[in-house]
């Protein structure tokens, strides 16, 4: 079997998952701790003249892929962002500000909500929540969301998903002020997104951080054939266009798509968004490729603390096997969704500071 060795210089995410390394070695990554001496990485650059050697993304033997680690590239984009809030916030007379709307209790929304407020307080962004009761009228919601547009205080709004059933979904998102949409669902944004010459105002969190994830892993995009699977109005569609705006050749793959293990073997770049456990299999992956799983499935697992295990949209050990490069769940793309929302606020901040 032929090992391949990754020959950009990369940030210190992505991690030689054969030799089981947590973080990778300098020449990966300027800031990385582990010596050069142990690091798969070198010693197989060492062996190819660069020239010769494979690119992210480029077909070639089966391999074992790099694990592309969203939490530590979440982390370095969280530090960034503190170190931004810090130098602005001086001359701006305040911090960003976020609002986070929860409506009812499910457990995972509570959690995300924490997770996001904890994130602004690390980097220095002030905080505002509204709770609802699960039976909230779409009257009031409403009412908390023009509250929101119109505190000076708030640079960005988000409306934690799903909602229930009784309310307008698509109703409340409009709702929310084009410059605060930071969670990038109003559609105007995503029309945007569509329109060549057009720039949206915000990029949904979750596809802004699958593209992040690949332009921090040294993967080149562009000329590249991706599948994206999956065409929620959140995730799929979006990263489909975000992929072809940065000149990829795209597909969607979804539900009535009549080939589609065929598509995604001939892709360089896949994600997938399909919200389905391990629906991706690791023979549908063409070697070489740059595998993004956007999926977070709970599989019932006796065996695990919680009783439950999380997994991908992506059989992950098998597509390992054959890719060049690949996301682990957790740990990959789930971190890079609350990046991501930060530094959307922070965009917002300095255009709304900006514009006093
Ligand atoms: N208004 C929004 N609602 C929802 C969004 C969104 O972007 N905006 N996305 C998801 C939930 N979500 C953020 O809100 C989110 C999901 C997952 C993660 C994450 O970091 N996951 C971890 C695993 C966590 C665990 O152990 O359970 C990972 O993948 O490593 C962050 C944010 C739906 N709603
Ligand atoms: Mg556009």
């Amino acid at each position: 079997m032929q090992v391949k060795a990754f020959v950009k210089p990369v940030s210190g995410s992505v991690f030689c998952l054969a030799a089981s390394f947590s973080v990778s070695c300098r020449s990966c990554c300027p800031t990385s701790t582990v010596p050069a001496s142990r690091c798969l990485s070198v010693k197989l650059s060492n062996r190819t003249p660069r020239s010769q050697q494979q690119q992210p993304g480029e077909s070639a033997a089966p391999t074992k892929a790099g694990l592309i680690d969203g939490k530590k590239i979440a982390e370095d984009i969280r530090k960034e962002i503190a170190a931004e809030v810090q130098q602005l916030q001086k001359a701006a007379g305040r911090a960003p500000g976020l609002a986070v709307v929860l409506v009812g209790a499910r457990k995972d929304s509570e959690t995300y909500v924490r997770s996001k407020k904890k994130a602004c307080a690390e980097v220095g962004f002030e905080s505002f929540g509204t709770d609802l009761a699960e039976d909230v009228s779409q009257e009031e919601l409403l009412r908390v969301v023009a509250q929101y547009n119109a505190d000076p205080k708030v640079d960005g709004i988000l409306v934690q998903l799903p909602l229930p059933k009784h309310i307008n979904e698509q109703a409340v998102l409009d709702a929310i002020s084009l410059e605060k949409d930071v969670d990038g669902f109003h559609p105007q944004n995503i029309g945007s997104l569509a329109m060549r010459g057009r720039n949206p105002t915000f990029v949904s969190c979750t596809p802004k951080g699958c593209m992040e994830l690949l332009k921090r892993s040294g993967v080149q995009v562009a000329g590249k054939t991706a599948a994206v699977v999956g065409r929620s109005n959140i995730v799929g569609l979006p990263a489909a266009l975000l992929l072809q705006n940065a000149d990829a050749t795209v597909t969607m793959v979804h539900s009535r798509t009549p080939n589609a293990e065929e598509v995604v073997r001939a892709a360089d770049i896949v994600i997938a968004a399909c919200g389905k456990a391990e629906m991706v299999k690791g023979d549908w992956i063409k070697p070489g490729a740059v595998v993004i799983d956007v999926g977070i499935n709970a599989v019932d697992d006796a065996s695990a603390k919680r009783g439950y295990r999380l997994v991908g949209d992506v059989a992950f050990a098998e597509a390992a096997a054959v890719a060049s490069m690949i996301t682990p769940v957790p740990g990959g793309v789930g971190p890079m969704t609350i990046a991501m929302l930060l530094q959307n606020t922070l965009e917002g901040y300095k255009r709304r500071v900006a514009s006093r």
